[in-house]
């Protein structure tokens, strides 16, 4: 019996020892696994964390975050939102290929499916059509197809994705994802859904613009360039600023595309080695064939006159304006070209001030063109006086009101005062 019990309290002894042997070694594994997914996530973060400096300020950002310059005097807001584009569900994981760029890559199927089998043309550039995708995350995006008879694809194609998948700025189209794949090599940027500006000022979606609209636009576009030149390390130089690659949001916020695109030659009877677009081209970049940031400059400064005017440059706007600035610097008559739009005598003042900025940045020596932080400081001044106006008018207005309300009062104390003395027997005799 007593043989018996010791069988038994040996045998639960071995039985607890087994258990907490094999409880200990679970708890050990679960540790380890979760240190080392830890590690894994981390080295993920890192390799795709690249430096990048934004306005004097070093900032290592994830490379699928976007960085928002804000305007002046709002500070810098690092947003370090996931990629909505390409979430989970709508991560086609085994086609998903790794990206050394860390933009996600594509496979031609995807693309295809997203574009209803490249039916949704929005439009051909020199680079190729573009066309609208519904991906199956419901995102929209826009999908650039590189023309296989593009000359310089190749090249435009690696400068861009590489170029881009570094710089986020929430005033640039950026690139969401790409696709090289069956001999295609495609772009996939953040749809834009109002289309160019140019499209909006004289093209096939024509709208009538307000003057709060086209400021907003203007500084939205000098917020971009300032991202490229002062804030992308190293610095980066458009090349081809126009209204037709200044995209408008669902907002209507204004958005610089095409940025890192290495251009093809303009032809202009000669190989004059020049790249850009006619109307929008430094005078000085043509014949030194020196293209620097301020060539950007004096191309954003049409962009801004077209704002002003509606007038295309490719249809004499620069004519105008030489005719408008005859008399002379502070002396120019600015009120003769500008849309008749906008011809609201309480704007007259700030459009007036645009473009005497718009008209700095087509100062024929390029050192002598404003700096684009200078531009975007002038214009932000511009929309700060505006708020101050409409701050003091309804703060007058109030005052109105106020003053009309005790107006009021008074006399409906004076009515009730005579009604009273009416009213008296005495008053009566
Ligand atoms: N992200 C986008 N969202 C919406 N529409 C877009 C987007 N990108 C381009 N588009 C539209 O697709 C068309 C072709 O654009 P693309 O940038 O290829 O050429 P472009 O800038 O008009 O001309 P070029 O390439 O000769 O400078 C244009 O109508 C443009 O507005």
């Amino acid at each position: 019996m007593a043989n018996q019990t010791n069988i038994i309290i040996i045998g639960v002894s071995v039985g607890v020892a087994v258990g907490i042997l094999v409880a200990s070694c679970a708890f050990i594994a679960i540790r380890f696994y979760r240190k080392r997914s830890h590690v894994q996530n981390r080295s993920v973060e890192s390799a795709s964390t690249l430096p990048i400096r934004v306005n004097g300020i070093d900032a290592s950002i994830d490379s699928s975050a976007s960085i928002a310059v804000s305007e002046i005097g709002h500070g810098l807001h690092d947003i370090g939102k996931k990629n909505h584009y390409w979430g989970r569900r709508g991560n086609p994981s085994k086609d998903l290929l790794h990206s050394l760029s860390g933009i996600p890559r594509y496979v031609y199927k995807d693309i295809q499916k997203a574009t209803q089998n490249f039916t949704t043309i929005l439009g051909e550039g020199s680079f190729g059509p573009v066309y609208k995708a519904i991906m199956p995350t419901s995102a929209v995006v826009a999908v650039k197809v590189l023309a296989n008879n593009s000359k310089q694809g190749e090249k435009e194609f690696q400068t861009e994705v590489l170029l881009l998948s570094r710089l986020h700025h929430r005033n640039l189209v950026n690139l969401v994802g790409y696709c090289v794949d069956k001999g295609q090599h495609m772009l996939i940027y953040e749809f834009m859904s109002n289309g160019s500006l140019a499209s909006l000022l004289y093209g096939d979606n024509t709208r009538n613009l307000s003057w709060e609209q086209r400021l907003q636009i203007a500084l939205d576009v000098s917020h971009g360039i300032e991202y490229l030149h002062d804030g992308a390390v190293p610095p980066v130089v458009h090349r081809d600023l126009k209204s037709a690659n200044i995209l408008l949001d669902k907002s209507m916020r204004a958005k610089v595309a095409d940025f890192g695109l290495s251009k093809e030659e303009v032809y202009d009877g000669r190989n004059s080695g020049l790249k850009g677009t006619y109307g929008y081209m430094d005078p000085d970049y043509m014949s030194t064939n020196n293209y620097t940031k301020k060539s950007d400059i004096y191309s954003f400064g049409i962009i801004l006159f077209e704002l002003l005017t509606s007038i295309n440059p490719q249809q004499g706007l620069m004519d105008y304006i030489n005719l408008a600035a005859i008399g002379g610097e502070g002396k120019a008559d600015w009120d003769e070209i500008i849309d008749s739009k906008l011809s609201c005598m309480s704007n007259i003042e700030e459009i007036r001030q645009l473009a005497d900025i718009a008209h700095r940045c087509l100062h024929k020596i390029p050192r002598k063109r404003p700096s684009i932080a200078d531009v975007t400081h002038a214009i932000s001044r511009i929309g700060r006086r505006r708020l101050n106006r409409d701050e003091t008018l309804s703060i007058a207005g109030s005052i109105n009101a106020l003053g009309f309300l005790k107006r009021l009062e008074r006399q409906q104390v004076e009515l009730s005062h005579l009604t009273s003395i009416k009213e008296s027997p005495a008053a009566v005799v």
